[in-house]
Order: structure tokens, then C-alpha cells, then sequence
């Protein structure tokens, strides 16, 4: 603005004077506008550059979030980003995100799906409460903290008492329509009681636990799939699915807090405390911890309930703290993208800073190759990291690390920690930057380029064949109890273990317990479909394996198909050698 205004001035001044007094004007202008840049930090032309760039960034991550599940930096990079933009824009207008996939249906929500203010410090946090009561005019205004549940958003409709629709929050006007996929979450009851109003709309969060997310990441692991770096992820990933069979498989949870439309006879709770005994009383899964507090308690409570965050078994990020009254919330009604009556405290996630030793490269089971930062050991949430993933060959680049490098670690909730940045100002001269090896640090084959990454293409490459054993014996493959990543090491290092099918010739003397060679032997029946997806044939996912069982019932005519590789060929007559007699189930029986 500044510097427009004075280019004006300037130009009015130059039409009107002439010669020497009009330099001698210039000049002063230029000097005018010069000092008043200065001062002023980002000059207009820069804001507007930055505000543009910001647009972008946030438009690219949203996408990154959102539609593929696999976001580059971390909520509270985003945040911070999003903030920035906020304060440049100062306006009212929304920016939230955009939450559909495009692989739904689309529903319009009959009442907005609103986000939320957020407050970062103390002082944030006070400045909406008193902004809030001083609008009511009153000062014993009572306040509900609940914990912000890291999740999914959902919005799910009962019309006469019936289940008939569930709904993400998308852009907040319009979601994707989810209703299969919430029928599999079973704690969300299809009917309510009778007596429950004509239509309602129940909102809350759809969400995974820590233990399931545990679960599903050590199988994944185990199968040498990329493992979800937050349970939020995992929840959003695990609804948005094409698959409500797939989605069945893991325990999505949910939780219900607030209201959308409610027509009936009778009128909504009068307070949020109601609320959630109504939501109880109908089934619907509800909060279990709730604060209630006035004013001068809810800091003392929100620290309160920080403390013990870590020992709850769900993910949270933050607190929601809103006004207890139904007609206070009324009152004050919503603003463009969030109530004026609810805010969320957003905790910020540990960070610790400690040095990156080395970047090592980690050998997959199809030879896929994924950076792993070692770090010099440094606890954060109560536990002590030395190593943190590097989630491509691109981070690297992007973040510009060095080995020898002070960086900062985050850990927000999820289990494998990330490297959120760099202290620029500890970097010495010694750091050296990452150099890609040209060969695989396990085998010293040559990588073959695909892309931005590389792959390890020897198939006998020792890490590849110890991560092949690993995923046949997992859960995910046959399930061999006992026989985990440590045993395997070991066995293969004494070269017990040349392959799959080796498993099936050890003996005590190899120095494997009973329990596991019964385990092995109970294996050597397993049905086919599972023997055929944990020998991890390319391109033959669950579904293949299946199709591939119900097609050849047996061992003897499986290793006759056509469509085999010779690989895959060569091992199954390996396993038949060992003495794996796998089949069907029933069709040996009934020979
Ligand atoms: N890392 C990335 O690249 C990236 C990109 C996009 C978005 N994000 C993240 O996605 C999130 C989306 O942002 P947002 O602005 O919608 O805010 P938000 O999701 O953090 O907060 C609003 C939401 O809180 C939820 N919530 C949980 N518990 C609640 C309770 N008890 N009462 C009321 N609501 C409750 C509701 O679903 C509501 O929609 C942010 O956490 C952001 O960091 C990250
Ligand atoms: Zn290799």
C-alpha cells in the first residue's frame, strides 16, 4: 500500500514541476519511500508474493493430506503455514480444507460442518474466552473441555430412528458420502431408541487407537509395506477406502460430541454436559473425559489434562473448550469457518534437537530402498530414538540435510518420529552433504534408477532374502509363532536360511526351540490362498493369491500354472521338496 501511494505522489509531482526542482523532488520521493520500506519489514510487492506462494503451498499440502494420505511435514508445519497466511490475508475468508477423495458420492450437509478456531498459547487461549463472555456480557459463563480427538471428522444422519447416512466433512459445505464403511465400525449402533427425534445428526470423529495402529503397522512391516506414520492417517486412509471388506479388517473407532440437524417434537439437550448423557443413553459412543469449569479453572484444567495425554489410549492434538449453555451457543452463534462459542487448544508436539550421525539405507523385500536418519540417542515422550525415518531420497534434498547436522526431531503422537527441520545456525563446516551410493550397501550390486528412487534388482541380495523370510513367517504371511525378524537374523548369519522354503529343514540341532518347530510344522498345511500371498509373488496381491487357490485347489496343480513365473515356480517345488503339502481347505481331506 505504502509504496503505491508514494509512486502516486511521485508521478503527480513529476507532471508538475520542471528541470532541477523536479529531480531535486524525485529524489526526495524515492528517498521518502526508501526509509518507509525499511521500516516496514516485507514491503507490499513481497507480501503479496509471499501471500501467493502461501496459497499454493497450503492448495499443494492439502492435496498431499488429504486426497493421497501421505502428507510431506507435519501438522504443526502446516499450522504454521496456515497461521502465516491467516495474518497476511486478515480476513474473514475460509480456509479450510478439503477433505473428498473423489471416489464417493458427494452429500451436501444440511447444516455446515464447521472447523475450529485454534489457540496455541495461554494467552490465545484466554483472549476467545473473555472475547466470548464479554459478547454475552456475562463472567460465571460455565466451560466443557473435552480432548480434541485426532480423527476424521463424520456427520452421521438417523431419520426415524434409522442409520441412513454418514458423511465426512469434505469442504464443509459438501462430503463424501461413507456410509458403508461406518457400517463396519460396530460400536456406532444402526438404530437409536425409541423416542429419538424425527431426523438428528450426531457429529464426532472417526478414529483408530494406538493399539490398533500398533497392529496394523507391525503387519505391515512385517510384509515390507511403508508404515503409516500417524493413526490419523491411518483412520483417514482406512474410511476413504473402496473397500468396505478391507475396511472391516481394522478396528476403526468413533466418538460423538456434537449436533447438526435435530427435528422433533422435543428440543435438543439444553447444555454440551446433556449432550453427551443423551449420546450415552442412545448407544452412541461418547466422550469419556469431560471438565467441567468456569473461567479462571480451564487453563489449570487444560494443563491438567496434558499431563495426562500421554496416557490415554486414543490420539488426541489439543483440547476443545466450549461454552456448556445449548442458548448461549446460540447466542453466539458461528463465524465464517467456526463457532464463536468452542475454540481448540492445540498442544504442541515434543521436539528435541540432536545430531544426524549418518544416513543409512534400509533394503526392503522387493529391494525397494528407504533412507533411515541414526541420530545420536536423544529421549522424547519417554522414550529414547536413535534412528527416525526419511521417508524418500527427496526429503533429503528438501530439507536440506547434512550429515553431521543438529536437527530437530518431532514426535506428535505418532510412533516413528520425524525430523522436522534444521538448526542452521550449529552447522559446521564439517557437515557433509548425502551422497547416494551407487550401490546396494548389502549386496554391492548396482542400484537401477526409478525415478527419484532406487531399487536393489538382485534377488538373492542377503537383506532382501532375511525381509522375504520375515514377511512368509509374520502374521500377514503363514504365521510362524516365534519365528520373528531377531531368530531369522541369526539363522540366516549361520546360513541355516538360504530361503523360504529352508524354514521347513530346520531342526533343534539348528538351535530353534520346540515351541517354534511345532509351529513350523502346524504351518506346512496352511491353506493355500495364504501360502500362495506370503511368498510375496510380484504383482499377486490377497485377492490374486485367492483367485489362484480357487483355480488350482492343490500344490501339484498350482505348480503346473501357466501364468507362473519360473521364480515362483522354482520356489513352490522347493517348498514341496521341504514337505509343504498346502491345499484348499477340505480338498485333501476328502481324497
Ligand atoms: N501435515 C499436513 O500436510 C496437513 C495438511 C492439511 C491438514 N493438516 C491437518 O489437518 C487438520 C485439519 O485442520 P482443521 O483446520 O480442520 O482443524 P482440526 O481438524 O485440527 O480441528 C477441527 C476438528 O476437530 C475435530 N474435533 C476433535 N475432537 C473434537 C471435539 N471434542 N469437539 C469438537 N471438534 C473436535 C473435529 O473433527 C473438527 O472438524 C489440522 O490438524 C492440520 O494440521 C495437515
Ligand atoms: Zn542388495
Amino acid at each position: 500500500m505504502l509504496k503505491w501511494r508514494a509512486i502516486c505522489i511521485c508521478r503527480v509531482m513529476a507532471i508538475s514541476l520542471s528541470g532541477v526542482i523536479r529531480r531535486w523532488f524525485l529524489t526526495l520521493a524515492l528517498l521518502v519511500v526508501l526509509i518507509g520500506l525499511g521500516s516496514q519489514g516485507l514491503s507490499a510487492a513481497d507480501s503479496n508474493e509471499r501471500l501467493i506462494w502461501l496459497r499454493a503451498e497450503i492448495a499443494r499440502h492439502d492435496e498431499l493430506y488429504f486426497k493421497k494420505a501421505a502428507p510431506e511435514i507435519t501438522d504443526s508445519e502446516y499450522d504454521t503455514l496456515k497461521r502465516e497466511l491467516r495474518t497476511l490475508e486478515k480476513t474473514q475468508q475460509p480456509v479450510m480444507g478439503d477433505d473428498r477423495s473423489g471416489d464417493f458420492a458427494t452429500q451436501r450437509h444440511r447444516q455446515p460442518m464447521l472447523s475450529l478456531e485454534k489457540a496455541y498459547t495461554a494467552e490465545e487461549l484466554r483472549t476467545f474466552i473473555n472475547k466470548a463472555e464479554r459478547t454475552l456480557r456475562r463472567e460465571d459463563v460455565v466451560w466443557v473441555i473435552e480432548p480434541k480427538f485426532d480423527g476424521l471428522a463424520i456427520s452421521v444422519t438417523y431419520e426415524g430412528g434409522n442409520l441412513v447416512r454418514a458423511v465426512t466433512r469434505g469442504n464443509g459445505l459438501e462430503g463424501d458420502d461413507v456410509t458403508a464403511n461406518v457400517l463396519t465400525i460396530t460400536a456406532i449402533p444402526r438404530q437409536l431408541p425409541a423416542g429419538a427425534p424425527a431426523v438428528v445428526e450426531v457429529r464426532g470423529e472417526v478414529f483408530i487407537d494406538y493399539a490398533e495402529f500398533a497392529r496394523i503397522n507391525v503387519e505391515r512391516d512385517a510384509a515390507g509395506e511403508e508404515s503409516f506414520a500417524h493413526p490419523r492417517n491411518l483412520a483417514a486412509g482406512t474410511l476413504k477406502s473402496k473397500d468396505p471388506a478391507e475396511v472391516g479388517k481394522r478396528r476403526l473407532s468413533a466418538v460423538f460430541y456434537g449436533l447438526g440437524v435435530w427435528e422433533g417434537a422435543e428440543k435438543p439437550p439444553a447444555t454440551q454436559q446433556a449432550l453427551h448423557a443423551r449420546f450415552k443413553a442412545w448407544g452412541l459412543p461418547g466422550v469419556d473425559k469431560v471438565t467441567v469449569v468456569k473461567e479462571a479453572a480451564v487453563w489449570s484444567a487444560v494443563e491438567e489434562f496434558g499431563r495426562e495425554r500421554s496416557r490415554l489410549s486414543y490420539p488426541t492434538d489439543g483440547v476443545v473448550v466450549k461454552i456448556d449453555s445449548r442458548s448461549e451457543q446460540l447466542e453466539l452463534g458461528a463465524g465464517e469457518d467456526a463457532p464463536r462459542w468452542a475454540v481448540a487448544y492445540k498442544f504442541a508436539p515434543e521436539r528435541v534437537a540432536t545430531r544426524l550421525k549418518a544416513i543409512t539405507l534400509q533394503v526392503g523385500r522387493t529391494g525397494a530402498i528407504t533412507p533411515v536418519a541414526e541420530l545420536d540417542p536423544v529421549k522424547i515422550g519417554g522414550t529414547t530414538i536413535t534412528r527416525a525415518t526419511l521417508h524418500n531420497l527427496e526429503e533429503i534434498k528438501r530439507r536440506d540435510l547434512r550429515v553431521g547436522d543438529f536437527v530437530y526431531v518431532e514426535k506428535a503422537g505418532e510412533i516413528i518420529p520425524a525430523i522436522v527441520g534444521v538448526d542452521l545456525e550449529l552447522r559446521g563446516s564439517e557437515v557433509k552433504s548425502y551422497v547416494l551410493p551407487e550401490k546396494c550397501p548389502e549386496c554391492g550390486v548396482a542400484f537401477v534408477r526409478e525415478g527419484t528412487s532406487v531399487r536393489c534388482a538382485n534377488n538373492e541380495c542377503g537383506a532382501q532374502v532375511r525381509r522375504r523370510i520375515e514377511y512368509f513367517a509374520s502374521p500377514s504371511g503363514v504365521g510362524i509363532g516365534g519365528l520373528g525378524p531377531a531368530l531369522i537374523d541369526t539363522l540366516v548369519a549361520k546360513k541355516k536360511l538360504t530361503g523360504v522354503a529352508d524354514i521347513y529343514r530346520l531342526r533343534s540341532e539348528d538351535g530353534v526351540s520346540a515351541r517354534v518347530l511345532a509351529e513350523i510344522e502346524k504351518s506346512r498345511r496352511v491353506d493355500l490362498a495364504r501360502l500362495i500371498g506370503a511368498m510375496g509373488l510380484p504383482g499377486v496381491g490377497k485377492k490374486g493369491a485367492t483367485a489362484l487357490a480357487v483355480r488350482y485347489r492343490t500344490l501339484d496343480e498350482l505348480v503346473q500354472a501357466e501364468e507362473l513365473s519360473e521364480e515362483s515356480r522354482t520356489l513352490l517345488k522347493d517348498l514341496m521338496a521341504a514337505g509343504v503339502t498346502s491345499s484348499v481347505p477340505g480338498v485333501l481331506e476328502k481324497k
